[in-house]
C-alpha cells in the first residue's frame, strides 16, 4: 500500500470554497490511483483555507490518496467536482495543491482557478516544461487538450475594423450553456445603435451596455473586493456632482474659479499655475512628465508645414542665439497631432463641436526648461491659420495653448492610454490564454501582467465606448472618432514606439533634462528585462529551443495577425528566432502592461481636475485671427458644465487604482516552483525597492514630484 498526502489551498476570495464533493487522481509514470474523495468531518474548501490535515490532529487534517503501489513520477493529478447531496453547484477557487509521495518527494501543483460546474481539471506539476521539453504522450495530450479548451472559451471578435481584435464576450454565455461554436469568432460589432441591452439607466447621464457585463468568466473577472472598491470611488463623487446639479447644468462656466471648485476635497496643483507666466515651463513640463510623455520629437530643421522664422521667435531666444542654432544643438522639439486633421467630430449637448490638429514648436532653454515657442492650430499654413507666440496677448495665447491641451487629451485618451496600454494588453493576455498551456514558461511569467486587463476593458466598452456611452457624451469626437483616431493609430505604430529605449532614441529626447518619465522608465526598463532574461536563460539554452517551440511560435504570431493585423511595416515579429529576441518581446509587453500603463493613466485627475488643461472638446473653431480672445470667448469655448463634469467623474475613478492591487513584481500566485525563477523573482523585487529609494530620494527635491513610475505604485497589469 502507497500513500499520498495532499494539501489543498483554497483561495482567500470571497465564496471561493465549494459544498460541491471533491476527489482527486494521481496519475504517475507507474500508473494511476483509484479516484479518492477528498472529505473529513466538518466543512472541507472553505474560503482562505489550506485545507492539509492529519486525521488525528485537532482542525488540522490530511486527505490520503491510497494505491495498491508506488506510482512512479507523479505527471498529472486530476480534481473532479461532482453534486453534493441536494445542493446546488457552486463555485470553488483553487490556489495550489502540495502532493508528498510516500518517500517524501513534495510536488507542487500551482492552480489558481476558479474550477466551475461539475467537472474533472487536469493539473501537472508546478515545473514549467516548454513543448520541446515534453516527450511523453500522455503530457503533449494533455498541453493539446488544455489549449482547445481555452480556444474555446477565449475568442477573438472583431470590434471595428483596423482596430486591435479583443476577446469576445458572448462566447462566455455560450460556454455556460454548453453550446461549442468554432473556434473562432470575428463577427463585426462596432455598430451596436440598434443593440437593445444599450439602454439609460436612472440617474446615469450615458447609456451603458448591460448584457456584454453580465456574462464575464470568472478568472478574469474582478474580484469582489475590486468592484465593491471601485464602486465606492464612483458613487460619492457622481452624488457628490449630482446633488450641485453639476452633472446636468449645461451652457458654459461662469468663470474659471468655478472650475477650480469643481472637486471640494480633491484639489490638484494643476490650477495654480495655469495662467501665471509660468504657464508655459508648466505647459513644457507635461511634455516630459505628464500623463502624455511620449509626444515629442527632436527637430534638425523645420517642416514646411511649419513657417516659422527667426525673426518671430527672437524675442523668446534672446540675443545670444537664433533659431538654426538651436535647431543645430538639438535643442527643439515639434508636438505633431497630425492624427486629428481628419478625425470625424460630434455634437455634445445638441451643439456641433470643433477640432484642432496643432503644431507645437518647444525649445529647451539654456537652464533646461522646456518651453512653448510657436503654436499653429492647423496643418495647412496659411493667412487663416496664425502662428500663436508667447509674445501674443494672454488671452490669445491661453486660446493657443488651450487647443492643444485638447489635442493632448484626445491623443492621450485614444491612442497613448486606451489603444497602446488597454487595447494591446487585451490582445496579449488574449493570445496568452489561447496559445500558452499552464504548464508553459512564458505563461507562468506573463499572467500576472494580464490580471483584470480583460474585465477592465469590457467595462470600458460597456460605459465609455459604446453608442452614447461616455465617449459620445463628453469628448469633440465621439466615438466614430474615437475609432478613426485608433485605426490610424494602429496603423502607424511600431515595435520601436512599442520598446520604450528605442522609442527614446528614435523621437531624439535622450538629452532633455529633468525628464524623469524616461529616467524611471528606462531603470524600470532594464529590471524587467534582467529578470526576464534570467527566465528567458533558464528555460531557453539556445536559438534551436525558441524556433522549435511550437506553442511560442503560434503565440507570437496570434499577436501579430490579431493586434497588429499582420502589418510587416510595424516592425512587430510574427516570429521569434533566439533567445535575445524573445527577451526584448516579453520585457517590451511586461513594461507596457504595468509601467507604461500606470505612466499614462495614474496622472489622470492630477493633470485632468483642471479642466482647462485637458478639455475633452472644443465648442468654438480654431481661432483664424489674433487679437479677438476675450475672457468670456474663452469660457464659450470651454467645454459645458456637464460635459466638464462628467469627463472629470471618470478621470478621478480611473486615477486611483481600486483595491486588490498587486504592484509590479509581486507574484503571490506561486505559478513558478522551480528555485531558479523564484531566486529570479526576489532579485527583481529588490532591484525594483532599489528603484523606489532612488525615485523617493531624488522627488524630495522636485518642487513638482514624480511619483507615477515608483514601482510600488505600479499595477503589475492594465486593471484601471
Ligand atoms: C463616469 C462613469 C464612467 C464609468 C466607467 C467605469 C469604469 C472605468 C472603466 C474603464 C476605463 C478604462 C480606461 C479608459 C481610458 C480611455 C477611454 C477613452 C476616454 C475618452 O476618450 O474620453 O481608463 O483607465
Ligand atoms: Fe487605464
Amino acid at each position: 500500500m502507497a500513500v499520498y498526502r495532499l494539501c489543498v489551498t483554497t483561495g482567500p476570495y470571497l465564496k471561493a470554497g465549494t459544498l460541491d464533493n471533491i476527489s482527486a487522481t494521481l496519475v504517475g509514470t507507474c500508473g494511476e490511483s483509484p479516484k479518492q474523495r477528498l472529505d473529513r468531518v466538518g466543512r472541507d474548501f472553505a474560503s482562505g483555507s489550506v485545507s492539509s490535515l492529519p486525521l488525528t490532529g485537532l482542525g488540522v487534517q490530511k486527505y490520503k490518496v491510497r494505491c495498491a503501489a508506488e506510482l512512479g513520477d507523479i505527471l498529472l493529478l486530476r480534481l473532479h467536482k461532482e453534486r453534493f447531496a441536494c445542493f446546488a453547484k457552486d463555485s470553488w477557487y483553487c490556489s495550489r495543491i502540495v502532493v508528498t509521495a510516500p518517500d517524501g518527494t513534495v510536488v507542487h501543483f500551482p492552480c489558481y482557478q476558479w474550477v466551475e460546474g461539475y467537472c474533472t481539471v487536469e493539473l501537472r506539476p508546478g515545473t514549467a516544461k516548454t513543448i520541446c521539453q515534453d516527450s511523453l504522450p500522455l503530457l503533449l495530450d494533455h498541453r493539446k487538450r488544455e489549449l482547445q479548451a481555452r480556444q474555446e472559451c477565449y475568442r477573438w471578435k472583431i470590434y471595428a475594423p483596423g482596430f486591435p481584435r479583443m476577446v469576445d464576450v458572448s462566447s462566455f454565455e455560450e460556454m455556460e450553456s454548453d453550446k461549442k461554436f468554432a473556434l473562432t469568432k470575428t463577427a463585426p460589432c462596432a455598430d451596436q445603435d440598434d443593440n437593445p441591452g444599450n439602454r439609460y439607466l436612472p440617474c446615469i447621464p450615458m447609456k451603458i451596455d448591460i448584457p456584454s457585463l453580465l456574462h464575464m468568466e470568472p478568472n478574469i473577472r474582478y474580484s469582489a473586493t475590486k468592484t465593491i472598491s471601485l464602486l465606492f470611488n464612483a458613487i460619492p463623487a457622481s452624488l457628490g456632482m449630482k446633488i450641485r446639479g453639476l452633472l446636468d447644468r449645461k451652457g458654459s462656466w461662469k468663470k474659471l474659479d468655478d472650475i477650480r471648485n469643481i472637486f471640494w476635497c480633491h484639489k490638484t496643483f494643476t490650477s495654480g499655475v495655469w495662467n501665471l507666466p509660468e504657464g508655459d515651463s508648466f505647459f513644457g513640463y507635461q511634455y516630459l512628465n505628464g500623463v502624455n510623455p511620449v509626444m515629442l520629437h527632436c527637430l534638425s530643421s523645420l517642416p514646411s508645414k511649419l513657417p516659422v522664422t527667426s525673426d518671430m521667435l527672437a524675442p523668446l531666444l534672446g540675443p545670444s542665439t537664433c533659431l538654426q542654432t538651436e535647431l543645430e544643438k538639438g535643442n527643439i522639439f515639434l508636438a505633431d497631432y497630425w492624427i486629428l486633421a481628419e478625425a470625424p467630430v460630434n455634437c455634445l449637448n445638441g451643439r456641433q463641436q470643433h477640432v484642432a490638429a496643432p503644431l507645437c514648436l518647444l525649445w529647451v532653454n539654456p537652464q533646461g526648461t522646456l518651453l512653448p515657442l510657436a503654436i499653429q492650430l492647423g496643418q495647412v499654413p496659411g493667412p487663416e491659420c496664425p502662428i500663436f507666440l508667447p509674445t501674443d496677448c494672454e488671452w490669445d495665447w491661453l486660446l493657443a495653448k488651450t487647443w492643444v491641451r485638447n489635442s493632448e487629451f484626445l491623443v492621450h485618451e485614444n491612442n497613448t492610454h486606451f489603444l497602446c496600454t488597454h487595447l494591446l494588453c487585451e490582445a496579449f493576455s488574449v493570445a496568452t490564454l489561447r496559445q500558452l498551456p499552464l504548464c508553459h514558461p512564458v505563461y507562468k511569467l506573463l499572467l500576472p501582467h494580464t490580471r483584470y486587463t480583460l474585465q477592465v476593458n469590457t467595462i470600458a466598452r460597456a460605459t465609455l465606448l459604446n453608442p452614447d456611452g461616455l465617449v459620445d457624451k463628453v469628448t469633440s469626437i465621439g466615438r466614430r472618432g474615437l475609432i478613426y483616431l485608433m485605426r490610424t493609430g494602429l496603423a502607424h505604430f511600431t515595435y520601436t514606439d512599442f520598446c520604450l529605449p528605442d522609442s527614446l532614441r528614435a523621437r531624439g529626447v535622450m538629452h532633455i533634462p529633468n525628464y524623469h518619465y524616461r529616467d524611471d522608465g528606462l531603470k524600470i526598463w532594464s529590471a524587467i528585462e534582467r529578470f526576464v532574461s534570467e527566465i528567458v536563460s533558464y528555460y531557453y539554452r539556445s536559438d534551436a529551443a525558441v524556433q522549435q517551440d511550437s506553442e511560442l511560435q503560434a503565440w507570437v504570431g496570434e499577436i501579430f495577425t490579431q493586434a497588429f493585423l499582420g502589418r510587416e511595416s510595424s516592425g512587430f515579429p510574427s516570429r521569434l528566432c533566439s533567445p535575445g529576441e524573445l527577451v526584448k518581446y516579453l520585457s517590451a509587453i511586461i513594461f507596457n502592461c504595468s509601467a507604461q500603463h500606470a505612466a499614462v493613466n495614474s496622472g489622470q485627475h492630477d493633470f485632468g481636475a483642471w479642466m482647462p488643461n485637458a478639455p475633452s472638446s472644443m465648442r468654438q473653431p480654431p481661432p483664424q485671427t489674433k487679437g479677438t480672445t476675450t475672457m468670456k470667448s474663452y469660457l464659450d469655448t470651454l467645454p459645458e458644465v456637464n460635459v466638464t463634469c462628467n469627463n472629470l467623474l471618470l478621470f478621478w475613478l480611473v486615477s486611483q487604482e481600486p483595491k486588490d492591487q498587486r504592484p509590479l513584481g509581486t507574484y503571490p500566485d506561486e505559478h513558478f516552483t522551480e528555485e531558479a525563477p523564484r531566486q529570479s523573482i526576489a532579485a527583481f523585487q529588490n532591484c525594483l525597492a532599489q528603484i523606489s529609494r532612488d525615485i523617493r530620494e531624488r522627488n524630495q527635491s522636485l518642487a513638482l514630484p514624480y511619483a507615477y513610475l515608483d514601482p510600488p505604485l505600479i499595477e503589475n497589469s492594465v486593471s484601471i
